[in-house]
């Protein structure tokens, strides 16, 4: 190799007046024509900002896409693969938490300089955020209002309002094979937030304590956990971001900030499986 400089084959393809090539089939024209930055004069860092938010809903994306997936296949009880979609899933999230120390680069100094630019404009607004809590078994119907301006949003909300969560498919997989659970746990109104149901603790805690002959349930207890776990993770990050970087003002959105943001620490998508910590070898 000569000045550093490596050959060009002679068979690499340059022509794509005919052909498809990277940038047209990953749609980058309309991907890197998307960053539109609202201060004036322009301030430099509102393009991480906007970065930040948009990779951050690409994942969120391919979470929802992925959560579906894992909703049929526990409907068809193919509890192997669905487990294969949450392993995905927990990759995706560790990725999204990680994320935070590049927007942590922000200063206060920085973020105020274009803050007010944002208007009203809030991750509270986020309509994939909230479609992933609700396939997680955290409905909310009252989270649906804001996106009375978005008629598509509210019908992809109201659609997964109306059904079930991963959770309630893991719980009527469960019964089918044969575990005892309440009749008002399968027949619940999914329509509302799953909550605490002590005949699924009951069967998590037979699991928990006999795993050698429940391990596919075991194992996807424990693939459940880390989901919720690495939720929380991420959560914290956020709030933890939020306070460094605009301590305790009210957030654009309306909200009181960062005590409204340490709240959602005290939701539970799986209440049961952590419960059942507790209660492991106590007679
Ligand atoms: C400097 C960076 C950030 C600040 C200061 C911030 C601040 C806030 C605040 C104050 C709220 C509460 C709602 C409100 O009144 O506005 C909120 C909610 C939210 N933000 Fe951020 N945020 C930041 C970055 C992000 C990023 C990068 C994302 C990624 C998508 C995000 C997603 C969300 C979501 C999903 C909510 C709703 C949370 C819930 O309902 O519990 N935020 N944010
Ligand atoms: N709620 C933030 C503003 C904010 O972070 C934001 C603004 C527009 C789009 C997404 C955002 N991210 C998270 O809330 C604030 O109060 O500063």
């Amino acid at each position: 190799m000569d000045k550093n400089t490596r050959d060009l084959e002679p068979e690499i393809e340059r022509d794509f007046s005919q052909k498809m090539s990277y940038g047209s089939y990953l749609g980058l024209e309309d991907l890197l024509a998307a960053q539109h930055p609202v201060s004036k004069p322009e301030h430099h860092d509102e393009m991480l900002f906007i970065i930040q938010h948009q990779t951050s809903e690409l994942w969120l994306k391919l979470v929802l896409h992925e959560l579906r997936a894992v909703r049929a296949r526990l409907m068809a009880d193919d509890l192997r693969t669905a487990m294969k979609g949450i392993a995905r899933i927990k990759h995706i999230q560790r990725s999204l938490t990680e994320q935070w120390s590049v927007l942590a680069t922000l200063t206060p100094s920085e973020y105020a300089e274009f803050r007010g630019d944002l208007g009203a404009s809030s991750g509270f607004q986020s309509y994939q955020y909230r479609a992933v809590e609700f396939l997680l078994g955290n409905k909310n119907a009252g989270m649906i209002e804001v996106f009375a301006a978005d008629p598509q949003a509210q019908a992809l909300l109201e659609e997964l309002l109306g059904q079930t969560s991963i959770y309630d498919e893991f719980i009527r997989a469960l019964h089918r094979m044969g575990y005892t659970l309440a009749p008002d746990l399968l027949e619940r109104d999914v329509t509302q937030a799953h909550v605490f149901d002590e005949s699924l603790m009951q069967v998590f805690r037979h699991v928990y304590e006999n795993p050698a002959e429940n391990w596919d349930i075991y194992e996807a207890c424990e693939e459940l956990v880390d989901l919720e776990d690495n939720f929380q993770l991420w959560r914290f990050r956020h709030l933890l971001t939020v306070q460094r970087t605009i301590g305790m003002k009210r957030g654009t959105g309306g909200s009181s900030g960062a005590g409204f943001l340490k709240r959602a620490l005290d939701l539970t998508f799986f209440p049961e499986l952590y419960a059942v910590r507790t209660e492991i070898g106590q007679r």
